[in-house]
């Protein structure tokens, strides 16, 4: 279970408070309008932004001092955060250990992993090399070998079109589901929060509300997020 304990966030005249609980498995959308702070709050959650108060905790331990590689949780961003300059094989190895060595028990991982995702010979390519679609793949795969407990999502299929991007949230649903991942994911679209995630964080005016049943919310939304989504 993913616990926001009392936040509160802090950037320039920037404000927003988070305080509730997220089931370990659940699949959570985070929406809101531009600004609203949603980023920030994967931000501090994966630890590369420091709150103002309150603490973050994952079954009941307080990750709040933890180093963001060290949090259980592995998130992915619209750029998939490859590196340009080294093939998939190594950007993969990276997520296992920092050194990104790879030995054979680390290469029948990788070799899993992108066969998982639909990338089996691709490892010797770099980013460059690969399609947009394929580098969405890559980083999930990454995420896939990383198997940590949380999976942050921030935008990382929203340059995709329509058919691909249903195919890579299909393909974090059942791999989700299979690893028993907590899921939380950023979106502009409300059709990629009906699609993956039966619960939605609502972030705006200041507030992360608590997660409200998607569906729900969707088809009676409070003024801000109906002015939100037009
Ligand atoms: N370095 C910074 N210094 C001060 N304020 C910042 C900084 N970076 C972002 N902000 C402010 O923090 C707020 C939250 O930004 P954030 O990117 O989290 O919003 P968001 O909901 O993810 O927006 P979008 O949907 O447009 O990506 C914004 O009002 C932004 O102007």
């Amino acid at each position: 279970m993913l616990t926001l304990d009392n936040l509160l966030i802090e950037q320039g005249d920037f404000r927003l408070s988070a305080d509730f609980e997220i089931e370990t498995g659940a699949r959570v959308a985070v929406i809101g309008p531009s600004g609203a702070g949603k980023s920030t709050l994967l931000s501090v959650i994966s630890g590369f932004f420091t709150q103002r108060a309150g603490r973050v905790l994952w079954d009941g331990i307080d990750i709040t001092g933890t180093a963001p590689g060290e949090r259980p949780l592995s998130i992915l961003f619209q750029d998939q955060n490859l590196f340009p300059h080294l093939n998939l094989e190594t950007n993969l190895a990276l997520g296992l250990n920092p050194k990104g060595k790879i030995d054979r028990a680390a290469r029948a991982r990788i070799e899993a992993a992108l066969e998982r995702v639909g990338l089996d010979g691709f490892g010797k390519r770099k980013p460059g090399q690969i399609s947009g679609g394929q580098q969405s793949r890559a980083g999930l795969a990454r995420a896939l070998l990383r198997a940590r407990p949380m999976l942050l999502l921030d935008e990382p299929f929203a340059a995709l079109g329509p058919a691909l991007k249903a195919e890579m949230l299909a393909l974090v649903a059942e791999i989700a589901g299979e690893q028993g991942t907590t899921v939380l994911m950023v979106s502009h679209d409300p059709e990629d929060a009906r699609v993956l995630c039966p619960q939605t964080v609502l972030v705006a005016d200041g507030i992360a509300h608590p997660p409200q049943d998607t569906a729900a919310l969707l088809a009676n939304p409070p003024p801000v997020l109906k002015d939100y989504l037009g």
